[in-house]
């Protein structure tokens, strides 16, 4: 079984990657959308999107990383492709699921769902251009306003010869809102000759299974659910693999957020930190209550050093016998 984290713009960015990769379980990291319009991107803006570039595209803890593209024009896309992958991406994704008005509007992200044949010539331009050795996927939701074409998008994305294909079990009109119809995969995949990732509302690890069940894939995405239950993908792999894993407690989450070194950026100003923990105490609080108050707690504080003295009260080390090596 393989667990992708899902990519989040403006979520799940090189800190997240990292902080939730410490952790553990994940076999893959999807970066944010890299929007791409028409001339190939100045190598900064890779590193700008994935600064695990530097460590030849994997995260401190030792997950490759791949870059989402996000465009209209099949010949930019395909050279952004081979740029990123000349940095060391592993593979590329195309991003056909963003619901973005703005992006949707000029003819990226999940308004391409409607018309299956340009996906097709996007496709198979990036996989033409991209040396074969490297893994080229597709990221699609089931549809735009219905899921009544969802056959000949996965035909699209096939017959252009993505390798892999990950399918958020929705359509753009259903947004994020549950359910995901994990269901809905089988057939459209039926006697496919392409890896998949099923994706959509995997909360815990009993979701996890129930999707597999479903969606009749091994291979899972998690996103909302990796963040508000961060080790959700170590908990799969141990029920998975019969391992006795007992799962982190609310004071470790607190020290993996302080070692993350998600305060440590100097691109960003003052507030950041505190900006980001209390994002990300937003998705905690469906897991661990304890997030409520914290974030009451923090509500009010801006400096780096303020929201990090209050989780410092509350922080205890995990045992470390994960590849955590802050
Ligand atoms: C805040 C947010 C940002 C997202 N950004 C991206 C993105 O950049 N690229 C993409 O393909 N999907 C993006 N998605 C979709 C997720 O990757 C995923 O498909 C979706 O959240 C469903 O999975 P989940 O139910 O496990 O969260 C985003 C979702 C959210 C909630």
């Amino acid at each position: 079984m393989k667990l992708v984290l899902a990519p989040m713009e403006g979520v799940v960015d090189f800190k997240m990657r990292q902080l939730l990769t410490d952790i553990g379980g994940f076999d893959l990291c999807v970066t944010e959308f890299v929007r791409v319009v028409e001339t190939c991107l100045p190598d900064k803006v890779f590193h700008r999107f994935c600064p695990e570039l530097h460590n030849n595209g994997f995260t401190r803890a030792g997950t490759p990383v791949r870059v989402q593209l996000l465009g209209q024009e099949a010949n930019p896309l395909a050279e952004n492709a081979i740029r990123a992958i000349a940095l060391g991406s592993h593979g590329v994704d195309l991003n056909f699921g963003c619901p973005a008005k703005t992006v949707n509007r000029s003819r990226g992200g999940a308004v391409l769902l409607k018309d299956p044949d340009h996906m097709y010539t996007i496709i198979k331009a990036v996989r033409d251009a991209v040396d074969d050795q490297h893994e080229v996927s597709a990221k699609i939701r089931l549809g735009f306003d219905d899921d009544s074409n969802s056959q000949e998008i996965v035909d699209a994305v096939v017959s252009a010869g993505a390798n892999s294909i990950a399918i958020h079990a929705r359509t753009k009109r259903d947004g994020y809102n549950p359910p995901a119809y994990w269901e809905k995969i089988p057939p459209i995949i039926k006697d496919k000759n392409i890896a998949v990732v099923a994706n959509g509302e995997i909360w815990q690890v009993e979701d996890a299974m129930l999707c597999q069940k479903r969606s009749g894939c091994t291979n899972l995405m998690l996103g909302r659910g990796a963040l508000s239950h961060p080790d959700l993908a170590k908990k799969i792999k141990a029920h998975v693999n019969n391992e006795q894993y007992d799962g982190l407690e609310w004071e470790h989450i607190i020290y993996h957020l302080i070692h993350s070194a998600i305060h440590q950026d100097p691109a960003k100003d003052e507030k950041y930190f505190a900006s980001r923990t209390k994002q990300w105490l937003g998705y905690l609080k469906r897991q661990y209550p304890q997030a409520i108050d914290l974030f009451d707690e923090i509500r009010r504080l801006k400096s780096k050093e303020d929201v990090a003295s209050v989780l410092n009260k509350y922080a205890k080390a995990p045992q470390l016998d994960s590849n955590h090596n802050s």
